[in-house]
């Protein structure tokens, strides 16, 4: 069945609706990584946003039992240029097709990604309506483009106490603003027991549950929604080692201080450069954000670790004093390159650290 893609700006761009075929709303985003669309549509980051994939064949290894991010997608739409509908791989258990159509997510295939793509990189983001072709006249000039809600962090973070893992030498506690699987499990990989927690639990708990740190997941929205989350991150900071990613990164700036900006249309690839300050290396990273922390209002607390290599962003923070630091980008990947994996190493070593201390006083 014909469809549309309406934008905010007036254009439309026409394909094929697969999946489901109600209608979605969100605001349109690319990702640049050629494959990983499983991770992707399941990254509870991408909660209401429509989802550009600019490689051209999508779908052509199929959805498998493995790679989720979570039990479900939260984005509101999927565009592609072409998506296979026969996929091949000895782990596909069904087509991206029929997993759109059984998650009530719709999809836009055969559009001219290229050419949005641009309008998006020149005017910015946009927001956008998936339509069928058949409503999309009726309903041009009566829609609305409305922010996204505010409370997106509310709205996928986990609604009780988990263990996601329960053995290990380190004991994390996971807060969880949207946590993509792969964080909890790559903490496992590195010898943590992993306890996941909804993002609005009291400090008092969390002491409780007697951490060696506190891992700080990445998010959907507007990180500046989550103010409320702060005065528990700041008051973390001062008992446990804290490791943040992308919105965690994002909310740790915030709480000493920092402020964050809207991008014009993001990072959201797989191929991200990032150059470590401190060593000169630099890092090809998984992306996935629309907001930045602005270097101008960094408070002396805080230092820079890391910059994107394309645009100098800021892409990693650590306390001058605490063991505490973040990484805008994705060191669990999921999908990407792994070369940032000894970020998780380094959170290993500083809960260590702090175990040594804690035995030097007892004795
Ligand atoms: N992946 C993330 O955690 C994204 C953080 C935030 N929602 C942003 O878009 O910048």
């Amino acid at each position: 069945m014909k469809g549309y893609l309406l934008l905010e700006n007036g254009h439309r761009f026409s394909g094929e609706l697969i999946g489901s075929n109600r209608r979605g709303y969100g605001e349109v985003v690319f990702h640049t990584g050629m494959t990983g669309y499983q991770e992707i549509l399941t990254d509870p980051s991408y909660a209401n946003q429509i989802v550009v994939m600019t490689y051209p064949l999508i779908g052509n290894y199929g959805i498998n039992a493995d790679d989720f991010e979570a039990k479900k997608p939260w984005l509101t739409g999927f565009v592609t240029s072409d998506a296979c509908t026969k996929p091949s791989h000895n782990a596909c258990e069904k087509t991206l097709h029929a997993y759109l159509e059984e998650q009530g997510i719709v999809g836009l295939t055969g559009v001219d990604t290229r050419s949005l793509v641009r309008m998006i990189r020149q005017h910015g983001s946009l927001k956008g309506y998936i339509v069928r072709a058949a409503e999309a006249d009726l309903l041009e000039g009566t829609l609305s483009y409305p922010s996204l809600p505010r409370d997106l962090v509310k709205k996928v973070t986990t609604p009780e106490i988990y263990q996601h893992s329960i053995e290990g030498e380190h004991h994390v506690v996971l807060l969880d603003f949207g946590a993509k699987a792969n964080i909890a499990d790559s903490l496992a990989a590195h010898g943590c027991r992993v306890t996941v927690v909804p993002c609005t639990t009291p400090v008092e708990i969390i002491r409780a549950l007697q951490p060696d740190g506190i891992m700080l997941s990445n998010g959907p929205g507007d990180p500046q929604d989550n103010l409320d989350l702060l005065p528990a991150i700041r008051e973390l900071g001062e008992e446990f080692p804290i490791f943040g990613i992308c919105m965690g990164h994002q909310l740790l700036a915030l709480a000493y201080g920092a402020k964050t900006l809207k991008m014009k249309f993001g990072h959201r690839g797989s191929n991200h450069p990032v150059k470590d300050l401190r060593t000169g290396k630099v890092y090809i990273t998984s992306q996935n954000h629309g907001y930045t922390v602005d270097d101008a209002s960094l408070p002396n607390t805080l230092r820079v670790t890391h910059v994107n290599v394309n645009d100098g962003t800021v892409e990693g923070l650590r306390h001058h004093a605490l063991p505490v630091f973040s990484v805008q980008y994705h060191p669990e990947a999921a999908p990407g390159p792994e070369d940032a994996r000894e970020l998780f190493l380094e959170f290993t070593s500083n809960m260590n650290e702090r175990k040594g201390h804690r035995l030097a006083y007892a004795t």
